[in-house]
């Protein structure tokens, strides 16, 4: 219930019978009868000055005039409220309520505090209903739910989670997490604000998974919630065994999952992290795209997971049986690039191997070709390419024989192919062989809200990887990362966080060890030591900083227009240091 419906102004009888200072005894009573009142207010000029109780009349009448003034008998003893004191706070009755200009406008009597009364027990009874429901569903769960507060103290704990631990609800509650689950990281998530999602997690020697999540209200932790999801791995099992029995139902390709056999670098859309719906969108339409053998043209800048969807994508059907190749077409000098796609007979030129060589098509063979940065394909390929397509034959370079190829293309880019048409780069017909099924990814800073999740998978990844403790990240430099521009996409977000795993010494890593993050000016220099293999992108590079300094000098304005120019408010909302406001402010004047 909101406070506001609260107050007197609310529930007030607002259409009240008044009387002038003027008017005499007589006129008082007559009102008095005809309204059926006992006490009527006198006013003058709209404030109270007093009552009027029809109960003083007989007495004041055994020595004077009934037609003396009113204000002969008018009572000061009376009870004023102003407008804004809430119903809580009123005792007695008759009030009266004044506005902040001293008006009367109105009164509570025992019929308005009534009404009050029965509208609150009408509330109570609803919340009771409601929470009724809640602590049904809460205490019938399946799964262990556990609430913290900001403290770790256990505000809720249901009873799956009492049979997990063993600990009653009604002694748990109350108590620190650390002394009721064993190894519990509740107070990791409130410390950092990571969520960590379906993690193993050794309870009472029984291995189970659950989920971690931090609960946020204005931009603070208040608390974190734990959630038992499975009992132990097995259950995991019965359910991917499950949804590959539905799969088989419903005569579709079973979904790729991991399995014993798969190679390691299997990339499941599990995988591609995030749950924004920007990023929710493309996972959705390239789990539809895995289900058929058609094109897919996936497009969006550098380092936002093209490679990663087409590999899913691979891992996702069929063709999962197939070798995944790829191939970075901007990276293969020009001379090369046919005998890299189509291989070469035996003896086929001076130098070549004398055994001739296989190519990338023919390597893709019931597998999948991935031909990335396809905008930088050479116009004599593209021709070239076009009729593997047709014809769904290769010819080696310097051979006689055509060779069956059957492949499931996958080609990428960040460039504006349609544009490449239009200026005759990019041959027309080829480009609709590619544009079947086109996904489009969208970069990092569209998609912020998934930044604790990657940064959260990145860092058990890489305690996995180092064979060290798991390190956890301060909630400050979490939220830095949320301000940055991330020109770089995913792949710049995990260079850092894997140079700042190294650089940090302790389990902790803290924002002193990334100042630069809150500069965004210094993404070129972040960009161009993360990807070195990727100089030839530096051109597109430059514009996405230009472009990123641009977004943010318009954030910054917008951000000072809404504080008035107040520059340690605006700072504050941007989430950055009042020194690092000015030096961008100086900044975007020279540009
Ligand atoms: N959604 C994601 N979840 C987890 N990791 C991701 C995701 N997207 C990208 N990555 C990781 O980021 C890095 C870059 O991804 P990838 O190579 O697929 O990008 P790209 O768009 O193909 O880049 P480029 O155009 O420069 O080739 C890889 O290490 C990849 O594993």
């Amino acid at each position: 219930m909101e406070e506001v419906i609260h107050t007197v102004e609310k529930w007030m009888n607002s259409n009240l019978i008044t009387i002038q200072k003027s008017m005499t005894i007589k006129d008082a009573m007559k009102i008095a009868t005809e309204q059926n009142q006992t006490e009527l207010p006198i006013i003058d000029n709209g404030s109270i000055m007093g009552v009027f109780r029809v109960h003083e009349v007989v007495n004041y009448l055994q020595e004077h005039s009934v037609m003396d003034d009113v204000t002969r008998i008018m009572s000061l003893n009376y009870r004023v409220l102003n407008d804004r004191i809430l119903m809580r706070q009123v005792t007695d009755v008759p009030v009266y309520i004044i506005n902040e200009d001293e008006k009367l406008i109105g009164s509570i009597s025992d019929k308005e505090l009534t009404y009050f009364q029965r509208f609150l027990i009408e509330e109570l009874d609803k919340r009771e209903e409601s929470l009724r429901w809640y602590q049904f569903v809460f205490d019938t769960a399946y799964e262990g739910l556990t609430v913290v507060d900001e403290n770790g103290i256990i505000r809720l704990f249901n009873q799956a989670y009492s049979r997990y631990t063993g600990v009653p609800k009604g002694k748990a509650v109350g108590m620190h997490a650390v002394n009721v689950i064993d190894n519990t990281r509740l107070p990791v998530v409130l410390k950092t604000g990571v969520p960590e999602r379906s993690q193993p997690h050794n309870l009472q020697g029984q291995n189970v998974i659950v989920h971690r999540i931090p609960i946020w209200e204005n931009n603070k932790i208040i608390g974190a919630a734990g959630i038992l999801v499975y009992e132990g791995v097995s259950e995991i099992y019965q359910v991917i065994q499950r949804m590959e029995q539905l799969d088989v139902q419903k005569n579709q390709s079973p979904i790729a999952y991991k399995t014993v056999n798969e190679p390691e670098a299997c990339v499941k859309f599990e995988d591609i992290l995030g749950e924004s719906p920007v990023i929710s969108e493309p996972k959705k339409m390239a789990r539809k795209a895995a289900k058929s053998q058609a094109a897919v043209l996936i497009t969006g800048e550098s380092g936002v997971g093209k490679e990663q969807f087409a590999k899913a994508i691979h891992y996702g059907c069929s063709t999962r049986h197939g070798n995944f190749i790829s191939v970075n077409c901007a990276a293969i000098p020009d001379g090369l690039m046919e005998s890299e796609l189509f291989g070469y007979a035996k003896g086929a030129f001076t130098g070549a191997d004398k055994d001739g060589k296989i190519g990338k098509f023919e390597l893709a063979h019931n597998g999948t070709i991935f031909l990335d940065e396809i905008g930088d394909m050479p116009l004599a390929m593209q021709a070239k390419i076009l009729r593997v397509l047709q014809e769904k034959k290769v010819e080696r370079v310097g051979g006689h024989q055509s060779t069956p190829v059957n492949f499931r293309l996958i080609t990428a880019t960040n460039k504006d192919l349609p544009q490449l048409v239009r200026t005759g780069e990019f041959r027309e017909d080829l480009f609709y062989r590619l544009y079947v099924i086109p996904l489009s990814i969208p970069p990092l800073r569209d998609r912020k809200e998934d930044i604790p999740i990657i940064v959260s998978h990145k860092l058990q990844a890489l305690a996995k990887t180092y064979d060290v403790k798991e390190k956890t990240i301060d909630q400050k430099l979490l939220q830095m990362m949320h301000t940055y521009h991330w020109p770089g996409n995913i792949r710049e977000l995990m260079n850092v966080l894997e140079r700042l795993f190294v650089l940090t010494d302790g389990d902790h890593i803290t924002f002193d060890e990334l100042p630069e993050l809150e500069q965004t000016n210094t993404a070129s220099q972040e960009m161009e030591s993360y990807s070195p293999s990727h100089h030839n992108h530096l051109g597109r590079r430059k514009e996405l900083l230009e472009e990123a300094s641009k977004e943010e000098q318009e954030l910054i304005e917008r951000t000072l227009r809404k504080v008035q120019g107040n520059k340690s408010q605006a700072a504050k909302l941007l989430g950055m240091s009042r020194s690092t406001l000015y030096n961008k402010l100086s900044r975007y004047k020279k540009i």
